[in-house]
């Protein structure tokens, strides 16, 4: 079954097109990612569909409902997780979730079955005010608050910016249990790397949506030889590769660089090449690509 359908999807502020003719089928229980860079579109996107903005053109649906018609079903039904923070800072953790439980006309109790998990990590804490808590600690009373009244569908709007790895790492953990309960989840992120743990992800850019399709799918469709290179003085390296005329693109990737060429290279032709130009430390590899590599490729 679809659990959000989105068909030509446009919207403009003034003369910048934040979104422009987006289209995306999204299954009953997926965990689809939204992946793109600040401004891609994807805040814009999450709003129309959550029902708080309207499209200048196309139609979506979410469980079913039409966004513009049936927004009160909507609202009922879907969690919707802010990029920017969404928490009352001066209430404490209780108060904050018994608010959101209060306005969807339910209760902690009721529904505390699946909050359990994600709540009870900041339960020793819930006379905080939101305020005074850590970035990963408001990530998941943010979570809670979006799950109390039970929603079907889950909106989770870059939820993972400015947290710390750990506690990136733990709230993924917490989303792959979510989807196990047959909730379908929305996520945007800027993190590439998060891309891999997303049923399907889509790639948007400038309002567009480029590509979509299971991260694995994406990634072994990678049309060009990868390398990854390293060398001692790793802005020379990055320099002295742009003029090597086998390169299609080269940019930094963790301690290495990504090296994408035209047509196939053997290592050794580069490793020639940065020896005459006095590099030392040398590692040329072939590597796999990731999904970065598919989002500069495209
Ligand atoms: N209210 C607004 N008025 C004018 N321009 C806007 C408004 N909201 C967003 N934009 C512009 O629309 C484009 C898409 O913005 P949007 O917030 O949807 O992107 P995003 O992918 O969510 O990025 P970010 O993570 O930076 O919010 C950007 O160019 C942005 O500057």
């Amino acid at each position: 079954m679809n659990s959000i359908q989105v068909n030509g999807i446009s919207k403009a502020y003034g003369k910048v097109q934040a979104v422009q003719d987006i289209h995306l089928d999204i299954q009953s229980g997926e965990l689809f990612g939204l992946i793109g860079p600040d401004g891609a579109g994807k805040t814009t996107l999450f709003r129309i569909l959550a029902t708080l903005l309207l499209a200048d053109a196309g139609d979506a649906t979410v469980a079913g409902w039409d966004v513009v018609r049936d927004f009160r079903q909507i609202r009922r039904h879907l969690g919707y997780m802010p990029g920017r923070f969404s928490l009352y800072q001066d209430l404490t953790v209780e108060e904050n979730l018994r608010f959101f439980a209060t306005i969807f006309g339910t209760s902690i109790e009721e529904n505390y079955d699946l909050i359990k998990d994600i709540y009870q990590q900041i339960e020793p804490f819930r006379k905080r005010r939101a305020g005074q808590l850590s970035g990963g600690m408001k990530q998941k009373l943010a979570l809670s608050c979006a799950l109390i009244h039970a929603p079907r569908v889950l909106f989770l709007d870059e939820p993972t910016t400015g947290v710390d790895a750990v506690s990136r790492q733990e709230f993924w953990e917490m989303l792959q249990r979510l989807k196990a309960k047959n909730i379908t989840i929305l996520v945007s992120t800027p993190y590439m790397d998060e891309a891999q743990l997303c049923d399907r992800i889509g790639l948007i850019r400038q309002g567009r949506i480029l590509s979509v399709a299971p991260p694995d799918e994406l990634t072994a469709a990678y049309p060009h030889p990868l390398f990854e290179v390293g060398a001692q003085n790793r802005y020379q390296l990055l320099q002295d590769l742009r003029e090597y005329s086998p390169t299609r693109s080269v940019f930094p990737f963790g301690e290495f660089l990504h090296l994408s060429t035209r047509h196939p290279v053997d290592p050794m032709d580069i490793r020639e090449f940065l020896a005459a130009r006095q590099h030392r430390e040398v590692v040329v590899r072939p590597t796999e690509a990731t999904v970065e590599d598919c989002f500069m490729n495209l």
